[in-house]
């Protein structure tokens, strides 16, 4: 079957052809329908394998109730406001966006629109175009920005590209974000104030470059606005219509408490035929259009629709919003350390009898401690699997399914492998609410492939795959022949077997048999196991192939 055949994808927002062309072209069909409202696009959603959208269609937690087989959502831009980030995470779909495909066009609309206000260019333009009999010139005087102070909040990629571009322009840039502990940036060149009430009685012109959401609303408030502005301030908002108070701001320009705004998002949009900023004086507006660029548009349509043929195709995870920093496209001497941690998992689920209350990672090495949190996830979706079914549980969601049944995930980074162990070990460890505790520890040798090192404190050497059985039984002769003999009986064939002795404290030993089978075991060969004297523990996992 051609790769991408019976995956579909839903363009729900205008996206640039050259993503289009990459889709097509990946062999997964898709569906380009706009306008979707919220209900309809809640109806078509469990249809499609992915998503990609821009700011107009609102996936909200009800769109994603039945998210049938959604897998990922694509932001073909950078603000995920739109989108219902704690359903998507618990349901398992990945959301990623392209954050930084449209810096540079939104940073230029900011800088545009800053010198649009400054020197009244679409109010001059209007006036030119009304007709010679009122030519005007000093009505349309404005304000020079060389020497005046520009103030950035929200130091990230687009405040940092208008700060560079304007201290060009020689303004003095100072910038407000309490994401950012050093003292200036930019090489000295932005100081970094911490109170944003002193940051706004030292600027003349403000520009916002923060995401949308609670933690920034209403950054400039009414009393803001009206008691610590100072009166020729120009406001420039190319982030999002919440950050400033839309109605204070319209009453401000009115009362000359601040000296003009130009605005390129709103709460609404498109803005209702009553906003009160269509009739504010000072005051110019754009439909959203800070990434609308040729160059911007191409660059995010292609990447998010690359995103996302990579996840669908390979799970390749770019530019995720909220997958915990986790990568799975890892380098070749890397990656096995991702099938390591899944096999560990997988086998550690079979050990268990009951839930857990702690699953504990603890690495040591150079190579798997730079990706703890991707093994941590990975062993922790084998463990969940058996408890929620195979596809309830995922990379994206197992920290939020793992936190809403109380069990806590943990990863430790270890200075020196366990004793007698040496290089990159990977060990995980599950502890039950009534005591019950198992750990298998692994590595991965030259050869790329996994190997089993220790089940609890019995040491071995194994690669986890295929159908595996571990047997736990006192050590006394004859052991080895019964289990033998049980799998012959049931014609299923040993592939490979270790053996493993430890003793108690009390100086008891037990043995554990470690048995590859070709076949799967049956239920009552593993019962009549169980059964048989001397035998205190079987337990079967079927992992993947080697492969
Ligand atoms: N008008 C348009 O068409 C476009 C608008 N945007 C908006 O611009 C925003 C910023 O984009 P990037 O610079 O790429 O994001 P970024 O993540 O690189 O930067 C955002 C910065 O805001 C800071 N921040 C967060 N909360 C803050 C607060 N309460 N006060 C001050 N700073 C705060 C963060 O620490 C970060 O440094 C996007 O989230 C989006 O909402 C982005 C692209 C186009
Ligand atoms: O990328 C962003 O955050 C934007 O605001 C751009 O929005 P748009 O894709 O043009 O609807």
């Amino acid at each position: 079957m051609p790769q991408g055949a019976g995956l579909k994808i839903l363009v729900a927002d205008e996206l640039a052809k050259e993503g289009l062309e990459l889709l097509k072209e990946s062999g997964i069909s898709f569906d380009v329908k706009i306008g979707l409202k919220e209900d309809q696009l809640a109806a078509e959603t469990p249809n499609y394998d992915a998503m990609i959208v821009r700011s107009g269609a609102k996936v909200t937690a009800k769109v994603m109730e039945n998210p049938g087989k959604l897998k990922v959502i694509a932001r073909a831009g950078v603000g995920v406001d739109n989108i219902h980030l704690p359903t998507a995470t618990a349901k398992g779909i990945l959301v990623l966006n392209t954050a930084a495909a449209s810096t540079l066009s939104t940073a230029e609309h900011a800088l545009a629109l800053m010198m649009s206000l400054a020197r009244k260019i679409p109010a001059a333009d209007a006036h030119v175009k009304s007709g010679p009999e009122k030519w005007s010139k000093a009505k349309y005087q404005g304000t020079q920005l060389a020497g005046k102070t520009l103030g950035v909040v929200g130091m990230g990629r687009i405040g940092q590209t208008v700060a560079s571009r304007a201290i060009a322009m020689e303004m003095t840039v100072i910038g407000f974000d309490p994401f950012v502990q050093a003292e200036s940036l930019m090489d000295g060149k932005v100081k970094m104030v911490r109170d944003f009430d002193q940051f706004l009685a030292q600027i003349d012109v403000i520009t916002f470059h923060v995401p949308g959401g609670e933690g920034t609303k209403h950054l400039l408030s009414r009393d803001r606005l009206f008691n610590k502005c100072k009166p020729n301030l120009l406001i420039v908002n190319d982030a999002r219509g919440e950050v400033v108070d839309e109605f204070a701001l319209a009453e401000a320009l009115a009362e000359k408490k601040v000296a003009g705004a130009a605005i390129d998002v709103f709460i609404k949009e498109p803005t209702p035929a009553d906003h009160p900023l269509l009739k504010a004086p000072n005051c110019v507006l754009t439909p959203h259009l800070g990434a609308q660029t040729d160059e911007a548009q191409t660059a995010v349509s292609v990447e998010a629709c690359k995103a996302i043929i990579a996840y669908l195709n390979s799970g390749e995870i770019r530019g995720a919003v909220n997958a915990g920093g986790i990568k799975l496209d890892l380098p070749p001497d890397e990656l096995p350390f991702t099938k390591l941690a899944s096999r560990v998992g997988a086998l550690l689920a079979g050990l268990m009898d009951g839930g857990y209350k702690t699953i504990t990672l603890r690495v040591s090495g150079t190579k798997a401690p730079k990706h703890m949190n991707t093994l941590l996830r990975l062993a922790a979706v084998e463990l969940l699997k058996p408890h929620l079914g195979e596809g309830a549980v995922n990379v994206i969601n197992v920290e939020h399914l793992a936190r809403s049944r109380g069990i806590d995930l943990v990863a430790i980074h270890e200075e020196a492998p366990p004793a007698g162990l040496v290089g990159d070990i990977v060990g995980v460890r599950a502890d039950g609410p009534n005591g019950e505790s198992h750990r298998v520890l692994g590595t991965v040798y030259a050869d790329g492939l996994p190997r089993v090192l220790r089940i609890d404190n019995y040491a071995m050497d194994m690669i986890p795959e295929g159908n595996m059985v571990v047997i736990q039984n006192d050590d006394m002769p004859g052991m080895i022949g019964i289990v033998g003999t049980s799998f012959g009986d049931a014609k299923v064939n040993i592939a490979d077997m270790v053996i493993s002795r430890e003793y108690d404290k009390a100086g008891k030993a037990t043995a554990f048999q470690v048995i590859k089978t070709d076949s799967s075991p049956d239920a009552k060969l593993l019962e009549s196991l169980k059964a048989r004297p001397g035998i205190l523990k079987v337990k079967s996992v079927a992992l993947p192939a080697r492969g």
